[in-house]
C-alpha cells in the first residue's frame, strides 16, 4: 500500500517524540510491504518563527494532499505572552477546525504491566478499556464572541459556548457507531443543570438513542463524572463529551494507564484525512532531554494505521510490540516506578522497533511454516 503522510512535529517534545514514531511507522513499512512517504509541515510556535502564522497555507495544503496526519505537539512559554492569534495553539485549532476533525478518539486502556506506575489502586485500575469521544470543533474553543471590552467602565471579558444541533447530533452518533462495535454503552457527560447547551445535548442524544436500541445510554453530569473516573473506571465504555469536557477528563483518564505519556488520540473529520497526536503537549519541562515518553504518539500512529489506512494487523502489531516492551521492564522516566531499565525517548523507540521485527518476523515464519 502506498500512503503519503503528513508530519508536523510543532515545539518542545514533538519533535523528539515525532522522529522516533516516524522510525516506527518505516519499520511497518519495511516489515508489511508498504510505502510510506512523509512530508514535513510547519505548525504552532516554529510556524510563528518562520512564517509569522502558526498555521502557514502550505501546511493546510500539505494536510489537504496527504492520506493522513501525524502530529507532535504545540506550544511552549517563548509564545506565552504572544497575542491570541499568534499563540501556537491557536494553530492546533485552526488545523482542526479547517480540516472538519470533529470527532476527536481518545481511547484509555490500563496496561497490566504499568500498574505500579499509576498513582491508583491496582484493583481500580485493572481490565480498564474506555474511550472517550471529545467533540473537536465546537464549544466554547471556538464560540464568538471571545473579546475584552470596556461596559458601563468597567473591564468585561466573553468567551462563548455555541452548539448547532448538527454539531451535537453528529458527534454522538459517531460514539454510538463506537458503542455498536464495543461494549454497548454511551455515557454522555454534560453541565445539564446549568448550561442550556448540555440541555439540547441530553435531548439529542435521547432521540439519537432511539436509532440505536441495543445500546444503553446514561447521562452524568461533568463533575460526577470526574469523580466516577477515578472511582470505578471499569463502568464506563463510550464517553462522549463536548469539547472542553473531554479535553479535562482525557487528561484525568491518562492516569487510569500511569501517564500522560501513554495516551493517544485520532481526530476524525466527515471524509477527509485524520489527524493522529498523542493527548499530551508539548513538555517544556523536559523538552530537548531526550527523556519524553514516545508511546502515546506511537500508539497514535497505530490509531492512523487502523482507522485510515484500515492496515488493521499492522495497527495491532505496534501495539503488541508496545505492550511486549513494556512487560520486560523497559520504561522512560515518567513510567519508570519500580523499572528494570529507565529508558531515553530514542531507546524507547529501538526497543519497539526491535519487537515489531520479532513480532513481524515470527508471523511470517508461522505463515511460511
Ligand atoms: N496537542 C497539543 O499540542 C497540546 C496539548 C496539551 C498542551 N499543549 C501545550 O503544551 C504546553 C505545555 O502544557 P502543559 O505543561 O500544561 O501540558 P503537557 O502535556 O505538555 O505536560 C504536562 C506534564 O506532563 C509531562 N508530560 C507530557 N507529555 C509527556 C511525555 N510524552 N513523556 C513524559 N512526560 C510527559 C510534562 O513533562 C509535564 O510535567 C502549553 O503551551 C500547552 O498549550 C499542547
Ligand atoms: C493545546 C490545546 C489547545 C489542546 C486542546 O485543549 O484541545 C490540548 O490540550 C489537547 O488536549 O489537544
Ligand atoms: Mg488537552
Amino acid at each position: 500500500m502506498q500512503k503519503k503522510i503528513a508530519v508536523l512535529p510543532g515545539d518542545g517534545i514533538g519533535k523528539e517524540i515525532v522522529a522516533g514514531t516516524v522510525q516506527v511507522m518505516q519499520t511497518i513499512a519495511e516489515q508489511f510491504n508498504h510505502q510510506f512517504e512523509f512530508e514535513y509541515g510547519c505548525i504552532g510556535g516554529e510556524a510563528i518563527d518562520v512564517d509569522g502564522n502558526p498555521l502557514p497555507e502550505e501546511t493546510v495544503s500539505l494536510c489537504k494532499n496527504s492520506d493522513a496526519i501525524l502530529l507532535g505537539a504545540v506550544g511552549g512559554p517563548k509564545w506565552d505572552n504572544n497575542p491570541p492569534a499568534l499563540r501556537p495553539e491557536a494553530g492546533l485549532l485552526a488545523i482542526r477546525k479547517k480540516m472538519g476533525l470533529f470527532a476527536n478518539l481518545r481511547p484509555v486502556q490500563a496496561i497490566p504491566s504499568l500498574a505500579d506506575a499509576s498513582t491508583l489502586k491496582k484493583e481500580v485500575i485493572d481490565g480498564v478499556d474506555l474511550m472517550i469521544v471529545r467533540e473537536l470543533t465546537g464549544g466554547i474553543y471556538f464560540g464568538t464572541p471571545r473579546e475584552r471590552r470596556i461596559e458601563n467602565g468597567k473591564e468585561l471579558v466573553v468567551d462563548t459556548l455555541s452548539y448547532t444541533n448538527e454539531e451535537i447530533e453528529r458527534i454522538i452518533r459517531k460514539a454510538f457507531d463506537l458503542a455498536m462495535i464495543r461494549r454497548k454503552k454511551v455515557t454522555s457527560v454534560d453541565k445539564a443543570n446549568v448550561l442550556e447547551s448540555s440541555r439540547v445535548w441530553r435531548e439529542i442524544a435521547n432521540n439519537v438513542a432511539k436509532d440505536y436500541p441495543e445500546v444503553e445510554l446514561e447521562h452524568m453530569l461533568v463533575d460526577n463524572a470526574a469523580m466516577q473516573l477515578i472511582r470505578n473506571p471499569k463502568q464506563f465504555d463510550v464517553i462522549v463529551t463536548e469539547n472542553m469536557f473531554g479535553d479535562i477528563l482525557s487528561d484525568e483518564a491518562s492516569m487510569l494507564t500511569g501517564s500522560l505519556g501513554m495516551l493517544a488520540s485520532a481526530s476524525l473529520s466527515a471524509d477527509g484525512p485524520g489527524l493522529y497526536e498523542p493527548v499530551h503537549g508539548s513538555a517544556p519541562d523536559i523538552a530537548g532531554q531526550n527523556k519524553a515518553n514516545p508511546l502515546a504518539t506511537i500508539l497514535s500512529a497505530a490509531m492512523m494505521l487502523k482507522y485510515s489506512f484500515n492496515l488493521i494487523e499492522e495497527g495491532n502489531t505496534i501495539e503488541e510490540a508496545v505492550n511486549q516492551v513494556l512487560e520486560q521492564g523497559y520504561r522512560t522516566a515518567d513510567i519508570a516506578d519500580g523499572a528494570k531499565y529507565v529508558l531515553t525517548t530514542t531507546e524507547m523507540v529501538e526497543q519497539v522497533i526491535r519487537q515489531i521485527k520479532e513480532i513481524a518476523q515470527n508471523k511470517s515464519m508461522s505463515a511460511n511454516a
